[in-house]
């Protein structure tokens, strides 16, 4: 049978790549706060993911959660990001472990760690022939309040995994953009993730066997910074595109 899988932020543009080659997959639930405008595959559950006795409803019978709500801005104020982001994060853990979620991807973020963008180091860092590169290993270094929420979320999940075991892998998404890479943004190309790559990765997520696990979300790109050997060897990951190869 096939596995359950409880997505939230289902109505957003991660979950869009996820679902647009994933919906046959898995027996889903989805989550978001916003109605549905569109047919889904599976379940769809309209609440907040703050709000502690519908997330504790919705993780009922589920065998892996890919976490994708939250406010994506990088301008994000410091009240969103703490009410939506990481109280909201924590909400979804809490109820996941209670629920004996074997599985949790959660949608981290490039914006961790931002700031080792420093002055020195770009625009080269940001280019094919320099060998720059972040490996997961690094601690966090947020560029901005938004990027510390994410970091607070690598963190509750090392916690929930310390404490109860959950396996937990955080996907430091970079740049998804639907069809090709950004245009003149070479940050945006460095770590662009196209759609299908996005779908396939998360897939692995839930496929893939490991503890706890920090992985940068990109495509192929040649003018990567962020390292793709984790995502390879733990999870599987094999990505088919590359920004280098869109005019
Ligand atoms: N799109 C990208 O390139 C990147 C996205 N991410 C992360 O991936 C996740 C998804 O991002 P996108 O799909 O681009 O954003 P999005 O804004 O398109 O989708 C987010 C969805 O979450 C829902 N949501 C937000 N707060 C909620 C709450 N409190 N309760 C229930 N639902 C809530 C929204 O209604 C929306 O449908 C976010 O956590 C974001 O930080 C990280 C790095 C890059
Ligand atoms: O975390 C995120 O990162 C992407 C890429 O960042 P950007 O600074 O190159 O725009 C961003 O587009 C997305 O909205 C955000 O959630």
């Amino acid at each position: 049978m096939a596995q359950s899988v409880l997505l939230t932020g289902a109505a957003g543009r991660v979950g869009d790549a996820i679902l647009g080659d994933l919906a046959a997959e898995y027996e889903w639930r989805l989550m978001d706060r916003d109605p549905p405008t569109e047919d889904y595959p599976g379940e769809f559950v309209v609440a907040d993911i703050t709000d502690d006795d519908a997330v504790r409803e919705a993780m009922d019978g589920i065998d892996a959660v890919i976490h994708l709500a939250g406010d994506p801005r990088k301008t994000a104020p410091w009240d969103s990001v703490l009410t939506n982001n990481i109280d909201g994060t924590q909400t979804i853990f809490e109820a996941a472990v209670d629920a004996g979620v074997e599985k949790f991807a959660f949608a981290s973020s490039n914006h961790a760690v931002g700031h080792y963008e420093t002055e020195d180091r770009t625009p080269d860092m940001y280019r094919a022939d320099d060998d720059y590169l972040l490996d997961g290993t690094e601690l966090p270094r947020p560029g901005n309040l938004y990027g510390v929420s994410k970091a607070a979320g690598e963190s509750l999940g090392r916690y929930y995994h310390d404490e109860y075991g959950i396996a937990v892998v955080n996907v430091r998404i970079g740049n998804l953009t639907k069809g090709h890479p950004p245009i003149d943004y070479e940050r945006g190309q460095a770590m662009w993730l196209s759609y299908r790559d996005c779908a396939h990765l998360f897939d692995r997520c839930v496929k893939a066997d490991y503890d706890y696990e920090i992985v940068y979300g990109i495509s192929d790109n040649d003018r990567k910074y962020y390292s793709l050997e984790r995502a390879k060897d733990v999870l599987g990951y094999e990505p088919q595109d590359n920004s280098a190869h869109h005019d």
